[in-house]
């Protein structure tokens, strides 16, 4: 796949065995910066892992956006976002954002939280704990988090699962608008092939396709899924 880009995230001839399995076999990739990559496969086909080695491999550079929330139950929404830039952060400037946080921070999450649904017109959500959010806006809640970091590379392991189609393709765009690469695990076809430019796909440990999405069609895709039904 010709691409003169500079290469933002790369693995060569990485294998993964947890116990008796080898869950990823000599996996090799190259995405050039500026790409927006969709990983698709059946469940346990080792795309989370994929995802894990790749986030491992270049972790300075990447946002990060697991499946589950991962999100403090207790804390509000505005610091469970705080909390993708902890680590730029000294310890005590992030000790006083949970006393009095400042006016800037809560202004630019309040745009972000704004920017993904979550406020509905009413600022005061942005202090209501994550545990009072439904299960969509607790994963768009992590995507605030992930958008928050500021890095050039994302990296999501389904990041909208539990958001309506619809919100989904606004969602992804906002992503991609957002950083300069992206590389998302998704379990919908048709999200894949209309948001991201380029579709690896992964069965049993191993890359069984790899090509940009104006070169597949839907069908040559959910041939991928002989047990599931679409
Ligand atoms: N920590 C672990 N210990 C043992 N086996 C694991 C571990 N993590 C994953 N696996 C196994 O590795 C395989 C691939 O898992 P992985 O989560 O990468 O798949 P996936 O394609 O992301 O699946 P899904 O779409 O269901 O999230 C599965 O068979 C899973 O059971």
């Amino acid at each position: 796949m010709a691409n003169d880009a500079p290469v933002a995230l790369r693995l060569h001839q990485v294998s993964v065995t947890r116990g008796q399995q080898t869950i990823l076999k000599e996996v090799s990739l190259r995405i050039p910066e500026g790409q927006a990559v969709a990983i698709i496969g059946p469940s346990g086909a080792g795309k989370s892992t994929l995802l894990e080695q790749l986030r491992l491999h270049h972790a300075e550079q990447v946002s990060w956006c697991p499946q589950a929330p991962g999100l403090v139950p207790m804390l509000n929404l505005y610091n469970n976002v705080y909390m993708g830039r902890l680590h730029q952060r000294t310890t005590l400037a992030n000790i006083a954002n949970l006393i009095c946080p400042k006016r800037q921070d809560v202004e630019e999450i309040a745009v972000l939280a704004t920017s993904l649904g979550l406020l509905n017109g009413d600022p005061k959500r942005l202090y209501q704990s994550a545990e009072r959010f439904s299960g969509g806006e607790q994963q768009r809640i992590s995507l605030a988090r992930a958008l928050y970091q500021q890095r050039s590379i994302f990296i999501g392991d389904e990041p909208v699962s539990a958001i309506d189609e619809l919100h989904a393709i606004t969602v992804l765009q906002q992503i991609k608008a957002a950083h300069r690469t992206m590389v998302v695990a998704l379990h919908d076809v048709e999200l894949a092939l209309g948001c991201c430019e380029r579709i690896i796909a992964l069965n049993n440990g191993r890359i069984v396709l790899d090509q940009l999405s104006s070169e597949i069609s839907r069908n040559q895709l959910l041939a991928l899924y002989p047990h599931e039904q679409y």
